[in-house]
């Protein structure tokens, strides 16, 4: 049998404590305890779990920035706590909070990370692919959240890296913007890099993922593929929902049945959940074509991933609360 491929990242058993917590009376809390994971390479791994559940904890021990008390972690083969040079530039990395020079202008600074690495991606290139081009002349203090966030994945991926790592990568994206990023992640994937990213949106790991590790307090509840996840749930079969993307605003409810339930879960995102019927998705169509509307990325699937993560979230609280 051939061997299988060798993981980009490895995780075995992963624990980390912090503190001192003065609310502790100064001892350390354990915030990951026991957590494995494996990300590969042409696959976007996500990290999904609610707030605080540990996931930029993880990513950060994955890559070296932080010390962990236990278990093992290999990054291209190599311990990130003992990284070299050679090792860092075939990792992009995204933080939460971009830790970009606020005085600088996009391209000079993107520009300037791009000199540290031998064989960069052309600059103009990832300019025009997230659409930088509209506010280089603005300093980074002046940029909104989400333009910031294109600034920050620019410079994760100057280094032509092999390994990226997102926290939270869809965070103040408007649906605009969310497209682009979506698409330069699925272009990443296709040319066969490891994408690590972690999101406390369902809707994102729908979209994007490959394998799903659901992580709660600071372990994995629950892992597989989105179909596996949303397969493996005890949701009755009988419900079903219609997912898709369209122009923000607009509202289907009167061509539904009122069992049916309508929600625009973010600008642009909509979901139709409910018994549905094959009458109901010729409805759908119908109402579509009426009105000029071409749908992207729609997906029907017997429940949603919030109805998985919820379950599994609560299964996990109740087994906590028992202990
Ligand atoms: N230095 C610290 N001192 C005390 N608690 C900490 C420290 N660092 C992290 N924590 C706690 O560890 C837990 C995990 O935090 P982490 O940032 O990894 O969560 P997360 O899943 O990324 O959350 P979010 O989605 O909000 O970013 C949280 O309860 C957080 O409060």
């Amino acid at each position: 049998m051939p061997e299988a491929p060798a993981a980009a990242l490895s995780i075995d058993g992963l624990v980390k404590d912090v503190g001192p917590v003065p609310a502790l009376d100064g001892r350390m809390k354990r915030v990951i305890s026991d957590l494995s994971l494996q990300a590969h390479f042409g696959q976007v791994t996500v990290l999904l779990g609610s707030n605080g559940a540990g996931k930029t904890t993880t990513l950060e021990c994955a890559q070296g920035l932080q010390k962990r008390q236990g278990g093992t972690v290999s990054l291209l083969g190599q311990d990130p706590e003992h990284a070299d040079a050679a090792l860092r530039a075939r990792v992009g990395v995204m933080l939460q909070d971009g830790g970009l020079p606020p005085a600088m202008r996009p391209v000079p600074l993107l520009e300037l990370v791009a000199g540290m690495y031998q064989e960069p991606r052309p600059v103009a290139e990832l300019v025009e692919l997230l659409g930088i081009g509209e506010f280089a002349n603005t300093t980074i203090r002046r940029l909104s959240g989400g333009q910031k966030q294109r600034v920050a994945l620019a410079a994760a991926l100057v280094g032509q890296p092999e390994v990226v790592f997102l926290d939270e990568p869809s965070a103040g994206l408007d649906p605009q913007s969310r497209h682009l990023v979506f698409e330069l992640i699925r272009q990443l994937r296709a040319a066969g890099l490891a994408v690590i990213l972690t999101t406390h949106l369902l809707d994102d790991a729908q979209r994007l993922a490959d394998y799903v590790y659901i992580i709660d307090d600071g372990r994995t509840v629950a892992e597989g593929t989105v179909p596996e996840l949303l397969s493996n749930a005890a949701k009755a079969e009988a419900e079903r929902l219609i997912s898709f993307d369209a122009e923000a605003g607009l509202d289907g409810r009167r061509i539904l049945r009122p069992e049916l339930d309508w929600q625009e879960t973010r600008p642009g995102s909509y979901t139709v959940s409910g018994p549905l019927q094959p009458q109901d998705l010729a409805d759908l169509a119908r109402w579509w074509a009426e009105r000029g509307i071409m749908p992207s990325a729609i997906n029907l699937a017997s429940h949603s991933l919030e109805d998985v993560f919820l379950e599994i979230a609560q299964a996990a609280a109740a087994e906590r609360s028992t202990r």
